[in-house]
């Protein structure tokens, strides 16, 4: 229930523009059953030196990914003092990184390989440092190459009040974006 004292972000349901709406015939989103081994798959093709996931980049975020339902995925991690923008608070590109990696967890459930094309957010509640984020993700529709993913992060559990909204598209490309020299 939202009222009018809340932010005008939060009175709407959704963080997606025009352009993070999927078309009214998108395909409704199929999971792939081999996803999650591909997933594991590919932090050997990444080296698990990844900003969001990788567990020991020294100033990652570290996001732990905690279970998948569907395309919903599911995610938590602690705001370190290194992730601060106003002092006590967590920066709003930090909270960008961390919806990215949600969002982009959400698509590759969908089976082959998907990078971020474009990514909304809306900050509805400042994110204090040393607060547990609860990340969750689901597509809500998929147009040819393009998934369209929604997600939201939220404060003090998994179903605390929520901080941050995010729409995007994530473009399914070839394994060949990553291995390619450039
Ligand atoms: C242990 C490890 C586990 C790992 C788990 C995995 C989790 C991972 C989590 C990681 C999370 C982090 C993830 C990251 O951070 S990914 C890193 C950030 N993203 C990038 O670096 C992507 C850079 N961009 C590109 O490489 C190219 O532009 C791509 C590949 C995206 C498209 O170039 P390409 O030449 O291939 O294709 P196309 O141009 O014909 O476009 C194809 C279709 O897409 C539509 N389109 C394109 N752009 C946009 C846009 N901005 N808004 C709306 N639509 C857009 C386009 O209109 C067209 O649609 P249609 O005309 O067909 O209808």
């Amino acid at each position: 229930m939202t009222s009018p004292s809340e932010p005008r972000a939060a009175r709407r349901s959704s963080a997606a523009s025009p352009l993070t709406t999927p078309p009214s015939d998108a395909a409704v989103p199929v999971v792939d059953a081999s996803a999650v081994r591909d997933m594991e798959d590919v932090g050997e093709v990444l080296g698990n030196a990844c900003f969001g996931c990788g567990p020991d980049v020294p100033h990652g975020l570290r996001i732990r990914r905690t279970g998948h339902d569907g395309s919903t995925a599911y995610a938590e991690f602690t705001v370190q003092p290194e992730h601060q923008g106003a002092p006590g608070l967590a920066h709003g590109g930090i909270l960008a990184s961390a919806m990215d990696e949600i969002l982009g967890t959400s698509a590759w459930l969908l089976g082959g390989r998907y990078v971020t094309g474009r990514l909304e957010t809306d900050y509805l509640a400042p994110v204090p440092v040393g607060s547990v984020v609860h990340l969750t993700a689901r597509c809500t529709g998929v147009d040819g190459r393009k998934a369209y993913i929604e997600g939201e992060a939220r404060l003090g559990g998994p179903d605390g009040p929520i901080a941050v909204r995010a729409a995007s598209i994530f473009i399914k490309v070839p394994l060949e974006h990553f291995t390619k020299e450039r």
